[in-house]
């Protein structure tokens, strides 16, 4: 009988952006599936604390923690070192970090625009390029990319995460054919809306305003649901799958998973 694999036990995996929201639970999920995870985001104070709590879990893989702004080269180049020579080797490379401000494209100035295109679509450059020669000098890998549904579909107010979210999806499609040989599993995520503090915080939506987990339809998503997504694309499970957008949004319909009013005129 055929018992798939979906463990990451004994892996080692960099994910970015990891002191809160989607990127804490994959790194938390991939930790307790045994995976040695470094993590990073632009503070220590925020960041440091998660690879604590990691470490005082039971039968958890090991983490460490490093202050990375990945819209940096430099930093993210020092990151990907430090993890070698912590680990020895990166398994995996989930690029979550990632974030925007909405406002109507004919607001959004040029320093603006690029903000949104260096933290989400050039950060996913850095770390890719950086960790892909550590993979192909090594035994290969997998990557995963956080898009989203705002990368599949048109989003009003959000042109430049938008374009850098698509762009994210071409670009690991293309990776995924240029690195296949090396033995590097490329892949993406989309998630639909999911309840963060990023999204409290930033776009001012509350999980008061949401139905509830129990709700199948019209809900928001959990991080704990993009982390098993990704848990599923960096697992044996998925060693046929590559260059391909898992969309993780509830309902099928189309554009975002829940209508919110973001409260622009
Ligand atoms: C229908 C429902 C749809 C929901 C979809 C939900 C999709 C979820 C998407 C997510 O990504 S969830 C994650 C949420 N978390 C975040 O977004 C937080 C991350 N935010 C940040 O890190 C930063 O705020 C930033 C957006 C990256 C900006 O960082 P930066 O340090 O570069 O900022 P500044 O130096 O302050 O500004 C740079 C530039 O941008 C202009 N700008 C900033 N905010 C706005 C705004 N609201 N409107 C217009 N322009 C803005 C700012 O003015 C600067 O430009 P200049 O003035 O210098 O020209
Ligand atoms: N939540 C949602 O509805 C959706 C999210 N996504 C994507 O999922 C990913 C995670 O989103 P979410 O968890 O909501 O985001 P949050 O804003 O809640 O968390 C973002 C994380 O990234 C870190 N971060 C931000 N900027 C940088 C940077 N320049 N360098 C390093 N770390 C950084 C933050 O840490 P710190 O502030 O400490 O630096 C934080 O840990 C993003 O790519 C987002 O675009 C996609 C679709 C929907």
């Amino acid at each position: 009988m055929h018992e798939p694999e979906f463990g990451v036990a004994g892996k080692t995996a960099i994910v970015t952006g990891a002191s809160q929201g989607i990127g804490r639970a994959i790194a938390e999920t991939l930790a307790a599936g045994g995976a040695d995870v470094a993590i990073c985001s632009r503070s220590m104070d925020r960041v440091g604390p998660v690879a604590e709590e990691i470490n005082e879990a039971e039968d958890a893989g090991e983490a460490f923690a490093i202050e990375c702004n990945v819209r940096e080269r430099e930093q993210v180049e020092a990151f990907v070192e430090e993890t070698v020579e912590e680990f020895g080797d990166i398994d995996i490379l989930v690029n979550n970090a990632g974030g925007e401000f909405v406002a109507p494209f004919e607001d959004i100035s040029p320093n603006g625009w690029n903000s949104i295109i260096d933290l989400n679509l050039n950060s996913t450059v850095h770390c890719a390029q950086v960790v892909g020669e550590v993979m192909r000098e090594g035994d290969g890998g997998v990557i995963v990319n956080l898009s989203s549904v705002n990368g599949q579909h048109p989003a009003p107010n959000e042109s430049h995460y938008s374009a850098a979210k698509a762009a994210i999806i071409r670009l690991t499609e293309t990776l995924a054919v240029e690195w296949a040989d090396d033995g590097i599993r490329v892949n993406c995520v989309a998630p639909g809306l999911i309840q963060t503090p990023g999204v409290a915080d930033t776009l001012g939506i509350r999980s008061e305003q949401m139905p509830s987990r129990e709700e199948t339809d019209r809900r928001i998503g959990h991080s704990e649901e993009i982390a098993d997504v990704v848990q599923f694309l960096v697992s044996p499970a998925a060693s046929f799958v590559t260059g391909e957008t898992i969309t993780a949004k509830g309902v099928p319909r189309p554009g975002n998973s829940f209508d919110v009013d973001l409260g622009l005129e």
